[in-house]
C-alpha cells in the first residue's frame, strides 16, 4: 500500500490572534492537492489550538506540539491526552528536538508520553535525529535507533506513528540536509523497522523529514523514495507552506 504523502507545520512557539488569522485564510484559500495525495496537519502553540481548529478548513488537521506523559491531574501547566481528545483532536507532536535537548526529556519519558498518546487514541508525530557532533563522531545511526528502540520497548501498535527524521544541526539554521543525506538516514530507519518491529510496519510507516525545509529545497527532498513527507518549522509560518504541501505531487 502506498504511503500518504504527510505534511505537518510545527509552528512553535509562535503567532498571535491576528497571525494565526492571516495563515489560516492563506492555507484555506490555497489550492492544494485533496486528501487522497496528501495529508496536512498544523501545530499552533496550545493556547490557540481553539481559533485555529474553529477556522481551519476541515480537510486539514490540527495536532497539538506536546501532551503530558499521562493522565491530567495536579501537573501545572500541562496538558493531558485526554483534554487534546477532548477537544477533538487526532495528533499530537512529541519528542522534539526542543522538547529533548531545550528542556531535557529524556528517550524514556518521550516513549512514555507517546504510549500514553496512543492509548488515549491520538496518532504521534515522534521525532528523533542527531545533534552535530554525533553526526560528526559518525553516530548518526546508533542515536536515532537508540530513539527507536526507547519507543519500540514501550508500543506494539505503530499504526498511528509518523515518525519525523529532524537532524538537530539542521532545525532552524538554514542548513538542509541533502536529499543524498536524508534519504540514507530514513532508508536505515525503515531498515531498524523492518529488523526490530516488522516488514510490514517498516512498509507502512510514514517517515517525514524536518530541518530547514523550504519551497525551495522540498521538490528534490519528495523524489526521494524513503521521504513520506514534512515536518516544517520556520516556512509553515510563511506563504511557501502552500508550495511545501504541493511537492506531495512530486512524490513517488
Ligand atoms: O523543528 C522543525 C519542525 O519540527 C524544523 O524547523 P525549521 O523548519 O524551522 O528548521
Amino acid at each position: 500500500m502506498p504511503r500518504l504523502f504527510f505534511v505537518g507545520g510545527n509552528w512553535k512557539c509562535n503567532g498571535t490572534v491576528k497571525s494565526n488569522e492571516e495563515l489560516v485564510k492563506l492555507l484555506n484559500d490555497a489550492d492544494v492537492p485533496g486528501t487522497d495525495v496528501v495529508e496536512v496537519v498544523v501545530a499552533p502553540a496550545a493556547v490557540h489550538i481553539p481559533q485555529v481548529q474553529a477556522s481551519l478548513r476541515k480537510d486539514f488537521s490540527v495536532a497539538a506540539q506536546n501532551c503530558w506523559v499521562k493522565k491530567g491531574g495536579a501537573f501545572t501547566g500541562e496538558l493531558s491526552a485526554e483534554m487534546l481528545v477532548d477537544l477533538g483532536l487526532s495528533w499530537v507532536v512529541l519528542g522534539h528536538s526542543e522538547r529533548r535537548h531545550v528542556i531535557g526529556e529524556a528517550d524514556d519519558f518521550t516513549a512514555d508520553k507517546v504510549a500514553y498518546a496512543l492509548s488515549q487514541g491520538l496518532g504521534v508525530i515522534y521525532c528523533i535525529g542527531e545533534k552535530l557532533e554525533e553526526r560528526e563522531a559518525g553516530n548518526t545511526m546508533s542515536v536515532n535507533a537508540r530513539q527507536l528502540k526507547a519507543l519500540a520497548d514501550k508500543i506494539s501498535d505503530w499504526s498511528k506513528i509518523v515518525i519525523a527524521y529532524e537532524p538537530v544541526w539542521a532545525i532552524g539554521t538554514g542548513k538542509v540536509a541533502s536529499p543524498e543525506q536524508a534519504q540514507e538516514v530514513h532508508d536505515e530507519v525503515r531498515k531498524w523497522l523492518a529488523d526490530n518491529v516488522s516488514k510490514e510496519v517498516a512498509a507502512a510507516t510514514r517517515i517525514i523529514y524536518g530541518g530547514s525545509v523550504t519551497a525551495k529545497n522540498c521538490g528534490e527532498l519528495a523524489t526521494c523514495p524513503d521521504i513520506d513527507g514534512f515536518l516544517v518549522g520556520g516556512a509553515s509560518l510563511k506563504p511557501e507552506f502552500v508550495d511545501i504541501i504541493k511537492s506531495a505531487s512530486q512524490s513517488k
